[in-house]
């Protein structure tokens, strides 16, 4: 699979020396080097003696470290960089509100070449993972080889103050050093090279991250849901046609260029509560191995704060936004459609939607899930917008036997035909059918118990229903009585009306 390399503009270019010289320096510019070398080294160690004295004197011993650390750099990178032709490339974790593309893909990149001569590093364990995640340490610095130069990264952070609005504490950087004259090289393949390289990183190591919202940041996690389309019981010709739907649309970069339509596809799950439409999304995300933003519109008060959310995504993610009907009022496109201060509209979601992934994204996957499709906006749900629309039923007798299957490990039980049938009378839903078979790993027991309660609840719909019915008769009954009451005072009413019409006519003969 080719990976499309994304246009490198998130990297900041610092050369250790201002001027570039090509031609090799005559003896009297030698000369004058070493002589500015000299002079340069006496005033940096008669400084440094002066400045040593002071912070033993005088600063707390805590601080000495620190103010030693800060020094050193300080020499390194204005005295010795003067003379050197090295080049330096900053990465920063962020551009603005998005995460950095390069900074993320070198992180991984890096993780994966982690070598003996690095002296610490970062250590991580997922729950549910039984390896490790092991990255560059902050402060440490790391060799790499690629086609024969030589490059040095290190990782390093600059405290935040503790008031930090988003809650970080720090924000980081990865510095990468080579010679100058591969800056080119650098830009037109290292660095397309470990983007691809990480990208590959990751579609092996199968890890996604979910992402929410703190303040106006994303903040994100590592995903581990386990489910998969095989896990997520539902039809199976749906099923079918989502899973080819979703490679075709990986696979049409080249087809969006061409038609000049963003390269992004909407689907809307709508069901009943517990019919797997969260499931679904992560069955979706473990497939695609697409991060996942999840949005609560709720947390946004105005458009402009939901289009800079929105640009902070990035490409090959998901953007979840799950019942939608709930999160505003997203029905009426002319009316001021939210909330506290009345400033995100339905229209200001739709261009901000219409918006990332037409100017600034590409593989966008959207999905907006309802219980109730029936009061949604249809500009929000029209074609373009919601490509596909996935109806989650209640439990079908198809789907029973992939629960069965997936929590018993049978196929074939006696029991399963008075389910189908019951199953077919009684709405149930998954949710309802899985914390049946949780109940023992005895498929006798568990489908036992599962006819019972479908048994239990087709008699508790049964007498409902007939209770609703006797309300419904009594309430007919009640208002046709109204009804003929009230025909007969009318037709009293009229007959009196005539006969006193009839008394006047008499009384005016
Ligand atoms: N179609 C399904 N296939 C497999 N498991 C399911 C399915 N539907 C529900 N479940 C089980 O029920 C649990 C709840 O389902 P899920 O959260 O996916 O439903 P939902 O439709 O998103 O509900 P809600 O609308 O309340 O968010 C899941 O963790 C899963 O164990």
């Amino acid at each position: 699979m080719v990976i499309p390399v994304p246009f490198i503009s998130n990297c900041h270019l610092v050369p250790n020396d201002q001027t570039f010289k090509t031609d090799p320096p005559s003896t009297k510019s030698k000369v004058g080097i070493v002589k500015r070398v000299i002079s340069t080294v006496e005033t940096v160690a008669a400084t440094a003696m002066v400045l040593r004295r002071v912070s033993r004197d005088y600063l707390p011993v805590e601080f000495r470290r620190e103010f030693r650390r800060e020094f050193e750099k300080y020499i390194a990178t204005n005295v010795l960089n003067k003379f050197s032709n090295q080049f330096t490339m900053v990465f920063n974790e962020f551009d603005g509100y998005s995460d950095n593309e390069i900074y993320n893909a070198a992180q991984l990149y890096l993780s994966t070449r982690i070598s003996s001569e690095v002296r610490r590093v970062n250590v991580t364990k997922n729950p549910n993972k039984q390896q490790f995640n092991v990255a560059m340490e902050i402060n440490e610095e790391y060799t790499d080889v690629y086609n024969g130069v030589h490059f040095t990264w290190s990782l390093l952070s600059k405290q935040l103050q503790s008031d930090d609005r988003y809650g970080r504490t720090d924000i980081r950087s990865l510095e990468l050093t080579f010679h100058q004259k591969h800056k080119d090289f650098v830009l037109n393949s290292y660095l397309p090279y470990i983007i691809n390289t990480s990208e590959t990183h990751k579609q092996n190591k199968r890890t996604v991250k979910l992402f929410t919202l703190e303040g106006s940041y994303w903040k994100s996690v590592k995903l581990d849901h386990p489910a998969t389309f095989e896990t997520v019981a539902m039809d199976a010709g749906v099923k079918e046609m989502l899973v080819k739907d979703l490679d075709r649309f990986v696979e049409r970069r080249e087809h969006y260029r061409k038609v000049g339509k963003a390269w992004k596809r909407g689907y809307l799950l709508n069901g009943p509560p517990g019919t797997g439409k969260s499931s679904l999304i992560a069955a979706i995300t473990n497939y695609l191995k697409f991060d996942i933003y999840d949005l609560d519109l709720n947390d946004i008060y105005s458009n402009s704060e939901l289009r800079r959310v929105l640009l902070g995504t990035a490409n090959r993610s998901i953007l979840v936004v799950e019942d939608i009907d709930c999160s505003v009022e997203l029905h009426d496109r002319g009316a001021q459609t939210y909330n506290n201060n009345g400033k995100l509209t339905l229209s200001g979601f739709l261009n901000s939607i219409d918006g990332i992934s037409s100017s600034c994204g590409d593989e966008r996957i959207i999905i907006f899930t309802t219980n109730r499709n029936e009061v949604l906006d249809p500009a929000l749900v029209r074609p373009g917008r919601m490509d596909v629309h996935i109806h989650m039923s209640y439990c079908t007798p198809c789907a029973l036997r992939v629960l069965v299957s997936i929590y018993l490990s049978v196929t074939e039980h006696d029991l399963l035909e008075d389910n189908d049938e019951l199953i077919c009378h009684v709405d149930v839903t998954p949710a309802e059918v899985t914390e049946q078979h949780l109940v023992d790993e005895d498929p006798d027991i568990a489908l036992g118990g599962l006819v019972e309660f479908l048994d239990a609840k087709r008699k508790k719909n049964e007498e409902a229903k007939a209770r609703l019915e006797e309300k419904e008769e009594l309430a007919a009954k009640e208002s046709e009585k109204k009804q003929q009451k009230k025909l007969k005072k009318a037709v009293a009413k009229k007959s009196e009306k005539k006969q006193q019409d009839q008394w006047n006519r008499q009384l005016d003969k």
